[in-house]
């Protein structure tokens, strides 16, 4: 992507408006990582709040920019107050980020991403095994050979890369613009080289380091500060700015972490230190 693509402003502009407005951006998320995701969304510029229940979700809603669901850790009422919450946000027309974790493990983690399909996100953020596991719970396929669904759980880490989850990333969000109730998306697949697109347009983003893989929660909080971003900008610019700021912070913490423990607290500091003209100067390399 050149320097002066116009998406590179539209970038730089997000990243100073979350520092701007302080978005709240509201999480029913899993209980490992929960903290993570609500101090990276203070460290991006947002601000946070965790809720469990309906009523409190929807008072909350009013107030917030976006909302994030992440299916981690699961209860037993879960199965029936995520699919409420998510007809809520439909009828709302809610802007909301789904991190599908785990998705193809287990009965009531399918059950709960299933109904899914009928209120669906605006967008997904995920890694490359949840990708292709959602769009065969979703039924949504590449073709008689294509492998994705339910018969590729991979637990919450990873067994696939990005390169073969991108048809079916594209694909899904094609299907988020037709069902969702504003027809705006995007997906953004991380990785070793992240993945975003939107069904039409598709930016690959090298870079950040790989420690990230070693720290419980940097997928979760990504999906955090993703739903941050789509508080301020639409959701490909949303997805491409928060994957672009944790790209960038953690090459910064990766420099001078000395394990995973540093590691952690060296990227909260640098996603406050990371500036949005740094972000915006990324290398972006997009696919049509
Ligand atoms: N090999 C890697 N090198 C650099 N960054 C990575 C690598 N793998 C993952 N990341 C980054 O770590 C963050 C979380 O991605 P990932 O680990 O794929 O999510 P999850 O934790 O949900 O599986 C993203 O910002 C992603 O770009
Ligand atoms: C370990 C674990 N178990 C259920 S949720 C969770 C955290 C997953 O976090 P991430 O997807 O960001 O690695
Ligand atoms: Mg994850």
């Amino acid at each position: 992507m050149s320097p002066d693509s116009p998406i590179r402003e539209r970038i730089r502009e997000a990243c100073a408006m979350v520092r701007q407005k302080t978005p709240l951006a509201q999480s029913f998320t899993n209980f490992v990582t929960m903290n993570l995701v609500a101090n990276a969304q203070l460290a991006a510029g947002g601000s946070a709040a965790m809720s469990f229940l309906p009523d409190d979700i929807v008072d909350i809603d009013d107030i917030s920019g976006a909302s994030y669901i992440n299916v981690g850790t699961l209860l037993p009422s879960y199965r029936e107050t995520l699919e409420k919450i998510a007809q809520v946000f439909f009828e709302r027309q809610s802007l909301w980020v789904l991190d599908p974790v785990a998705a193809g493990l287990g009965a009531t983690r399918t059950a709960i991403l299933r109904s899914f399909a009928n209120y669906p996100p605006t967008i997904v953020r995920a890694n490359a095994s949840e990708t292709i596991a959602l769009c065969g719970i979703w039924g949504i396929s590449l073709g008689p050979d294509s492998h994705g669904g339910m018969n590729r759980p991979a637990g919450v880490e990873t067994v696939d890369d990005v390169d073969s989850a991108m048809p079916y990333a594209i694909e899904l969000a094609r299907y988020l613009r037709a069902h969702n109730s504003t027809h705006t998306a995007a997906v953004a697949v991380s990785g070793e080289c992240d993945l975003i697109t939107d069904g039409e347009r598709s930016f690959r983003l090298p870079g950040g380091d790989a420690m990230m893989t070693k720290i419980t929660g940097a997928g979760c909080s990504l999906g955090g500060v993703t739903a941050s971003y789509l508080a301020v900008s639409d959701p490909l610019i949303a997805a491409t700015a928060a994957s672009l700021h944790y790209n960038r912070a953690s090459e910064k913490a990766g420099a001078v972490a000395k394990g995973p423990g540093s590691f952690q607290a060296e990227f909260l500091d640098a996603l406050w230190q990371t500036q949005p003209d740094e972000i915006c100067a990324s290398d972006i390399i997009e696919s049509r």
